[in-house]
Parts: C-alpha cells; structure tokens; sequence
C-alpha cells in the first residue's frame, strides 16, 4: 500500500506562477507529486497542515560548500584571492573527516530551515557528505573538488582521480537523492594536462561537471597569461562545457562568453551575496537570461556569505541584477523566484522546481501571517523581496517530512551546534598553532 500525504489548505504557486487555493497530494514512497487540486485531505494517509501559508517548490542551492558553515565568521572583508590564500586554505589543510560530517550536518539544519531542499556541495573527505545528506533527507548533487596547483605530478593526478572515482561511488547514493559531479576547483587551480587527461573520461562516463568560472579580473588574467583566451574559451576548448555542466559565479563575463555558454546549454550559478562580500563584482545576469542561459542561484559557502539563507540570495539577486543592468526592471520577482527553484534543478539535473504532478515532492511552506508580509498584494512580490527562511514553517523532500512547524525532525538541533562549535574552535586552533 502506498503511503501518501496530503499538504493542506494552503494557496499554491504553479509552474506557471498564478497562486492557487489548492491541496497537494503525494506519494511519498515514490517521493512524487500526486495531484494538485483542491480537497484531497480525504485521499490522504497523512496531512500536513498549510492554512495562511503559501506552498512553494523547495528552494535550490546550486553551488556552496556545506562545510564551511565551521568557518563562518572567521575571516571576513577582504578579497577573495587574500581571504583563500591568508585564511580559508590553511584552515582546510586541518580539516578531517569528522569536521566534514559536523560541518555539513550544521549547514544541512540551516538549508532545512530555510526552505532549501536540495544544493550542490563542492569539497573534501565527500563520504560524510553523503552520510549527512542521508540522514537529513535532503537531496544533493556532490564532487570531489580537484585543485593541482602547487602540488607534485603524482598528487595532482590522484587528486582528478580521486573526483572521478567519487563521483562514480556516491551516485545515486541515499535512495537516489545524492547524485554526483566532477568537479574541477576552477580553469586556473587545475593545470590543463590534467583537464586534457580527464575531460575524455568524464565525458565517457557521462557524469556533469562543475567548477568556478571568471569570479574575479585576477583569476581572468590568469588563464590569459597562460593560454591567450578568456576561460570560457579555454573551458570550452577542453570540452568542459556541455549541458549538464554548471558553473558557480560568472562574474566578469563579456558577450562572447555569454554567447558560448548559451551555445553550450551551460548553466550558470548566480551566487550575489559572495559575490558582494569579496568584492567580486557585478554578474550580469539579465544579459545571460535574455542570450538564453539557464541562471540558477546560490550561496557560495557560509564563510563568504555568511548564511545559507537562499531567500537573502534571491532577493539579492533581484536587487544587484538591476544594478549592473541598470534597469529596475531587470530580474524581476518571477525570474529571481525561478532562478532560486526551477533554474536551480535545472541546472543540477533534478526533476524539482515546479508543484505538479509527476514532479519531485520537494516543497517548502511559507507561513504568511507575519507583519513583513502584510498586505498581500501578491505573494510572488513578497517571496522574492520579503519573505526570510524564518518565515518558513514546513520542508518537504522526496515527499518526506524534513521540518514540521518548524521542527527539524531528522537532527537534534542543540547536538548539531555544540558538535560544530567544539570541531570549528578545535579546526581553527590547528590552523593556528
Ligand atoms: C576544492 S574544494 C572547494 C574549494 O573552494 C574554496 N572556495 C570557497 N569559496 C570560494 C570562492 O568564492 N571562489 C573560489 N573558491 C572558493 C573552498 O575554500 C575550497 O577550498
Ligand atoms: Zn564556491
């Protein structure tokens, strides 16, 4: 017998982006949208109540690093090539497993508690990443992120192996919720050779790829100085970039590199609050989405951000993208509430995004009786200019209850902080001995 749950009394935001008064059914044995439409309470096993809240699809985090919510706060306002260099990767060499399964348990809470139901994690020891997605219920795409700059032939080739041999380990890993990448820090942390040796292979196996593409004027150079070309040229000329491919930040992009990555079906991660914080610049996203460039969204990792709240995201994504257009029209609330659902299971290859039958049940429920959301003109306005992940009161993922009235039921909450206090301070102790 199937088991079904029925989410209730709420008003729906449909694929096509009208807000209806409707239940929604699911079967959450498949993890599937059953049926949208009004009074299915009587259908159900199980309800969960959505009076005065909208019903949304899930939120997704396209490009983060779930462990580095144990370094959020500890270096702040510089740029990214001093914050990476001073800071962040001394800190990493001292990382161990255990820091990686606390770290992306504190960071998979956050995500519960903002609405997000499924994100991209690029980074190390990817085993207890797995292990913590498991547990929380969530659903991600991980890798392995391969950097060989300043190591020996020998190590760096293992490195590009090891992110190979992940991707195809974990694959379909937590009842089919992981799924796996390969993933490539960025065109100039990794020495062509290697891209030349693996690409082929990566390609063979069909598993997407995902890396950091033109965040800052100094990694552009870069790959200029050594190879002639700007790195969506060079990205392209190694075969890295295809449709299931996607790429985190594409800051400084001019229109030929727009142009590829359209051509390419290539996504891009739009991640505005990291972007901001280090500096970075201004991406221009409305070019890409008018050139027909699938933009998602996303929070980069908890220390350049520093929450993996993607409602702030979506909202800064609104406001930069008129910004650097300098048109107030420009990424309009639909487009920045698409970037952050439908544009981020896009890109990560997730069958989510959208409340309809047939869909992932992935969902988030957006209690709208608070004073910041009020009156209701119209609700697609609020979520991307108003609403907070507080604001959310129930999660969803593959039609499992993940937060209930704002409980997160897979993790004692309490445990989960004082487990990533005691790693963060004991990691950053090392880091500075
Ligand atoms: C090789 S695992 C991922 C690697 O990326 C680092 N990182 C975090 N934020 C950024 C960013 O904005 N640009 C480039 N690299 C970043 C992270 O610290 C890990 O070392
Ligand atoms: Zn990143």
């Amino acid at each position: 017998m199937t088991d079904t749950l029925a989410v209730t009394d709420g008003r729906v935001l449909t694929p096509e982006f009208d807000v209806v008064r409707a239940d929604v059914l699911i079967d959450a044995d498949a993890g599937e949208i059953l049926e949208v439409a009004p009074d299915l309470a009587g259908d159900a096993d199980r309800t969960l109540d959505a009076t005065d809240s909208l019903v949304m699809p899930g939120l997704v985090n396209a490009h983060g690093h779930a462990t580095m919510t144990l370094l959020r706060g500890y270096a702040d306002d510089k740029n990214l090539e001093d914050w990476l260099q001073e800071d962040i990767w001394p800190a990493e060499a001292e990382l161990t497993p255990a820091d990686v399964g606390v770290g992306t348990r504190l960071a998979a809470v956050e995500l519960i508690r903002s609405g997000t139901t499924a994100f991209a994690d690029m980074y190390f020891h990817v085993g207890e990443v797995v292990e913590a997605v498991r547990e929380a219920g969530l659903r991600a795409r991980v890798g392995h992120g391969v950097v060989t700059v300043g190591k020996d032939e020998p190590a760096a080739r293992e490195d590009f192996a090891e992110s190979v041999a992940v991707a195809e380990e974990y694959d379909g890993a937590a009842d089919g919720r992981v799924r796996t990448a390969v993933m490539p820090h960025a065109p100039h942390t990794v020495g062509t050779e290697y891209f030349e040796e693996f690409v082929p292979r990566v390609r063979e196996a069909g598993v997407p790829l995902h890396f950091h593409l033109n965040e800052t004027e100094t990694y552009i150079e870069e790959i200029d100085a050594e190879a002639g070309v700007r790195p969506t040229e060079y990205a392209a000329d190694l075969g890295l970039l295809a449709e299931d491919t996607f790429v985190a930040h594409g800051v400084h992009l001019d229109d030929d590199e727009i142009e590829t990555l359209a051509e390419r079906d290539t996504s891009v991660v739009h991640c505005p609050a990291s972007n901001m914080k280090l500096a970075s610049g201004m991406a221009p996203v409305q070019d890409m989405l008018d050139a027909g460039v699938t933009v998602a969204l996303g929070t980069d990792g908890a220390a350049s951000n520093n929450d993996l709240d993607l409602f702030d995201e979506l909202r800064d994504a609104a406001m930069i993208g008129k910004l650097a257009a300098d048109d107030a029209a420009a990424v309009d609330a639909e487009t920045a509430v698409r970037m952050a659902t439908a544009g981020g299971a896009e890109a990560l290859g997730f069958d989510s995004g959208r409340i309809e039958a047939g869909a992932n049940a992935d969902l988030a429920v957006v209690d709208l009786e608070s004073v910041h959301l009020t009156p209701e003109h119209d609700l697609v306005s609020h979520l991307a200019y108003a609403t907070r992940g507080s604001d959310v009161r129930h999660t969803v993922c593959d039609g499992e209850v993940l937060m209930r009235d704002r409980e997160v039921l897979a993790f004692d909450e309490n445990d989960v902080r004082e487990r990533a206090q005691e790693h963060a301070e004991a990691l950053v102790a090392r880091a500075e001995e």
